[in-house]
């Protein structure tokens, strides 16, 4: 059929987290409803699965209902739930590579990412990224991507992202701050028909600076960096003081919200909605999305963990495809 997007590659994460059963769970639920394979070993997955098995991603148009569609990549080990192993972090690394691949040749239509234990890779593998999002951006050559959550009730970006809290406010500068409205603006118009976005800027200091009292960023150089960007015609608020910024009657005053640093944007955010969170990295030349949870050791293998963000990451990237392949937005 002409103008259906191409399935959605789902990569394995880390196999001893959660993201194995998750990805069963999701294919159960969705029913074929979004179209998408598992890239990963079948041996990762619970050994009663009756898996689907692809040599090639179109064939994932086509699963029975409820089956889970695998693009087999074979591990150097079987995985132990909870218990990670180093021998198989390459594998992990190696699956986002190819899943990125597909995408890229048109196999794919969106990336969507299990759940990867950031500490394993760049102990096993020697990963030299803080996440997902910055070996992504290497892989699609592209400097600068900006990393959001969204959830029915918020969509809020960190501008600053897997750094130490102390690195913050020298990492926090007026260029990536740009940068980040920049991009958050256009993929919110790509994407979601958001023609001028409202963007609210918190502070980075507590009442955004108080004057001057609390800090110096927002007096130094964020209050004209947002007066310049609305002279160009970005539709901005703020900086606003972070803590008042959230209450529902506040979240109605903007589209998304761009916050200095990593906790800043995600506490209200999964505070909110942990369970239906996604996270989507805007920016890139193709479609990624992921839950907004991690590899949950503590649970993994015990059949309690929620597919509920991984079944709301691979329906926004399905949407995403969708608007990426009706073309721009007017
Ligand atoms: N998308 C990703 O790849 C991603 C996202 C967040 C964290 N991480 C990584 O995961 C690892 C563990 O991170 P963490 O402990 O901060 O967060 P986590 O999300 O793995 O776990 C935090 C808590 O939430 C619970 N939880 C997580 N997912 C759940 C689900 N689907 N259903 C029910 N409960 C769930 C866990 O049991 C745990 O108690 C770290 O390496 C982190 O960097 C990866
Ligand atoms: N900060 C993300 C979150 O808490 O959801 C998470 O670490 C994932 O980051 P990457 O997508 O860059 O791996």
């Amino acid at each position: 059929m002409t103008g259906v997007p191409a399935p959605i590659a789902l990569t394995c994460g880390e196999p001893a987290g959660v993201g194995p059963e998750l990805a069963l769970k999701a294919a159960a639920n969705l029913e074929g409803r979004v179209p998408f394979f598992w890239i990963g070993d079948p041996r990762h997955l619970p050994r009663t699965t009756d898996i689907f098995e692809i040599d090639d991603p179109a064939e994932a148009m086509h699963v029975p209902t409820g089956r889970l569609a695998v693009l087999r990549h074979d591990f150097a080990r079987p995985t132990q739930a909870g218990t990670p192993d180093h021998a198989n972090a390459q594998g992990v690394v190696d699956v986002i590579g190819r899943a990125v691949s597909l995408v890229r040749s048109g196999k794919a239509s969106a990336v969507c990412t299990a759940p990867i234990n950031k500490k394993v890779l760049q102990d096993g593998a020697g990963f030299a990224y803080p996440g997902h999002t910055e070996f992504l951006a290497h892989l699609g050559g592209v400097d600068r991507v900006v990393m959001m959550l969204a959830c029915p009730q918020l969509r809020v970006v960190p501008t600053t992202i897997h750094i130490a809290l102390k690195d913050v406010p020298e990492a926090f500068t007026p260029d990536l701050l740009d940068a980040t409205i920049r991009i958050t603006a256009a993929d919110l118009k790509r994407f979601w028909g958001i023609s001028n976005p409202r963007i609210a800027i918190a502070g980075l200091n507590p009442h955004a600076g108080e004057g001057g009292a609390m800090g110096h960023e927002e007096g130094d150089w964020m209050i004209p960096l947002i007066a310049s960007l609305k002279a160009e015609g970005y539709a901005l608020k703020g900086p606003m003081p972070p803590d008042t910024m959230f209450h529902a009657k506040a979240r109605d005053g903007y589209d998304v919200a761009i916050c200095a640093y990593h906790d800043q944007a995600l506490i209200p955010i999964k505070t909110i909605d942990f369970a239906g969170g996604v996270n989507v990295t805007l920016g890139l030349p193709f479609i990624r999305t992921s839950p907004d949870h991690g590899t949950a050791f503590d649970i993994a293998g015990t059949g309690v963990a929620d597919p509920t963000s991984l079944i709301a990451a691979l329906d926004m990237a399905w949407h995403m495809a969708h608007a990426s392949a009706k073309g721009p937005t007017k």
